[in-house]
């Protein structure tokens, strides 16, 4: 992907896009399959999304108007607290279900080193980043199984398409019609902060970026650290960017992180 552009040349026209993934879940420090259950940041990802995303976004003097989340509370509350810092509050916030995180099926609830020891780290990644990995389907008895089901966030999704597992793949294909709405903002000149989750990022990233099955299998994306891409308003085409915001040596330690199955 080519570097973003510092001057104006030419006077193309072109609008920057952000994507980036919500503050540090309480699943995540659990180091707990998490995909549909709803739950809070932790306290730390809190402070992330204050000050690793928030203060990027203001350092490299961006602006929204628009900004789509998931209806999970992990990404809407990472939203709230960017656009607070960055006095937006009223920028308005579109909450998409097709956003959501991948569902982890019957892996949800569980830590990710328990299962690694129980199915082997070959499976496990399999599941995690193979482009069709599929966890086995959430049962009744899974903990979690009717928090999922019954959460009113999920209200909007259409009779027949409440998961009970996703691969990356069918991820891919719930939000590519998702990234057309907000393709059109983008290219009408809105200025769009996508503020989402790991996977579902790992699927638009594929998407947007146009990489392959194999590629998208060594992608990590760590918490609130803000992606941008930049369009031409002219074309509609992508002309630069999947450049992260943010200290370098920070952003290669929390990747690594995100990659490792832990502890
Ligand atoms: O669902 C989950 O557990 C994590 C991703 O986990 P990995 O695929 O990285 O294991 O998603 P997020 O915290 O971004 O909502």
């Amino acid at each position: 992907m080519r570097e973003l552009r510092k001057t104006s040349q030419f006077m193309m026209k072109t609008n920057r896009l952000v994507v980036i993934r919500h503050g540090e879940s309480e699943f995540n420090l659990e180091n707990k399959f998490c995909g549909w259950h709803d739950v809070s940041l932790s306290p730390n990802g809190a402070s992330e999304a204050c000050d690793i995303a928030a203060d990027a976004l203001i350092k490299a003097k961006m602006q929204f108007d628009v900004c789509y989340t998931s209806v999970l509370r992990r990404s809407r509350d990472t939203a709230d607290i960017i656009l607070a810092k960055m006095n937006s509050s009223y920028v308005p916030i579109k909450a998409d279900w097709r956003l959501c995180e991948r569902h982890y099926g019957n892996l949800t609830g569980y830590n990710k080193r328990f299962i690694a020891d129980r199915y082997g780290e070959e499976q496990v990644q399999y599941w995690r980043r193979g482009y069709d990995g599929l966890p086995p389907p959430i049962q009744p008895d899974n903990r979690y199984y009717y928090a999922i089901c019954n959460n009113p966030v999920f209200s909007d999704v259409p009779a027949g398409q409440f998961p009970l597992t996703e691969s990356l793949h069918m991820c891919v294909e719930r939000v590519k019609p998702a990234w057309d709405d907000i393709l059109d903002e983008v290219l009408k000149g809105n200025r769009v902060m996508i503020c989402i989750h790991g996977t579902v990022a790992r699927a638009l990233i594929k998407h947007i970026e146009g990489l392959s099955d194999e590629d998208i299998q060594h992608v990590n994306i760590p918490n609130s650290v803000p992606r941008v891409y930049e369009y031409d308003l002219k074309t509609g085409k992508l002309i630069g960017g999947g450049i992260y915001l943010g200290d370098p040596e920070y952003i290669k330690k929390m990747t690594a992180q995100v990659a490792s199955i832990g502890k």
